[in-house]
């Protein structure tokens, strides 16, 4: 496994016109941990992601995952597993069948097809086509997805969207696993309520930089509520329009 920084952000800027979503960000996620990447609606978190991940170019500034631009970086599509909007649905296909085609992509064995299965629990719902799926296992395949190479980086856009109290749990429990591995995942959210269930550390944007740390330290070691910490630190009004669809 690498011993680079999992993800780096080094002064990132993107602009899309005379709209900044992300200004001068710079930050490191370490292998091994647990990250959340939080920051209110139109923050610049999908953004930041999408430059990580070489879908976005920045207009300066430079990100690397294990140590290289996304589009150098050696077998990316089995380092590094996504689980992000618009990544992964193939009409009308079954979970299964989705799975396979991605496997055959990656050049995964179909066996890892039915471990996969077996670790996000699907393997009774795999024949079922995933357009009759739920949010939550929706979000269960999309993870199985992510998981399917055995990657060193996992990354997921909201992951606990549609998931009722028991997924919650459930996922926190695999993401553990994960990270005690040495393995890192970089969750993007904006719910707050489970985070300190979860996370290691904490990165807050709000187009710039506004905390990077540990949950510890975003907490004050417990003395203020994540919530309040939070609020502290982003804006809460926000102009007219600066949420895209
Ligand atoms: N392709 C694009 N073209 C123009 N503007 C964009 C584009 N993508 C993002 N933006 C703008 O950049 C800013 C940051 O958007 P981004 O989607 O990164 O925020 P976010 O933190 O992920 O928000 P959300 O929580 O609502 O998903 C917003 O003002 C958004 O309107």
């Amino acid at each position: 496994m690498s011993s680079a920084p999992a993800v780096l952000f080094d002064g990132v800027c993107k602009s899309f016109g005379s709209r900044v979503a992300v200004q001068d960000v710079s930050f490191q996620v370490d292998p091994g941990r647990i990250v959340a990447l939080l920051g209110p609606n139109g923050a610049g978190k999908t953004t930041s992601l999408r430059i990580a991940l070489g879908l976005v170019t920045p207009t300066s500034g430079r990100a690397t995952v294990l140590g290289h631009d996304f589009a150098s970086l050696p077998d990316a599509g089995r380092r590094v597993g996504l689980a992000m909007d618009g990544i992964g649905a193939v009409r009308g296909a079954t979970g299964r069948r989705e799975l396979e085609i991605w496997a055959r992509a990656t050049g995964v064995s179909r066996r890892r097809v039915d471990d996969v299965l077996g670790l996000v629990e699907l393997t009774d719902a795999a024949r079922r086509r995933v357009a009759k799926y739920s949010t939550g296992m929706k979000q269960r395949l999309a993870l199985a997805t992510a998981l399917l190479a055995d990657p060193e980086v996992l990354v997921l856009d909201e992951p606990t969207n549609g998931l009722d109290p028991e997924g919650i749990r459930w996922l926190r429990g695999l993401l553990r696993g994960f990270a005690d591995e040495g393995r890192t995942v970089l969750i993007s959210t904006h719910i707050l309520s489970e985070l300190s269930q979860h996370i290691d550390d904490v990165v807050v944007l709000d187009t710039t930089l506004r905390f990077d740390g540990t949950l510890d330290e975003f907490t004050s070691s417990g003395a203020v509520s994540v919530e309040d910490r939070y609020f502290e630190l982003v804006s809460t009004r926000r102009p007219e329009g600066s949420h895209h669809a």
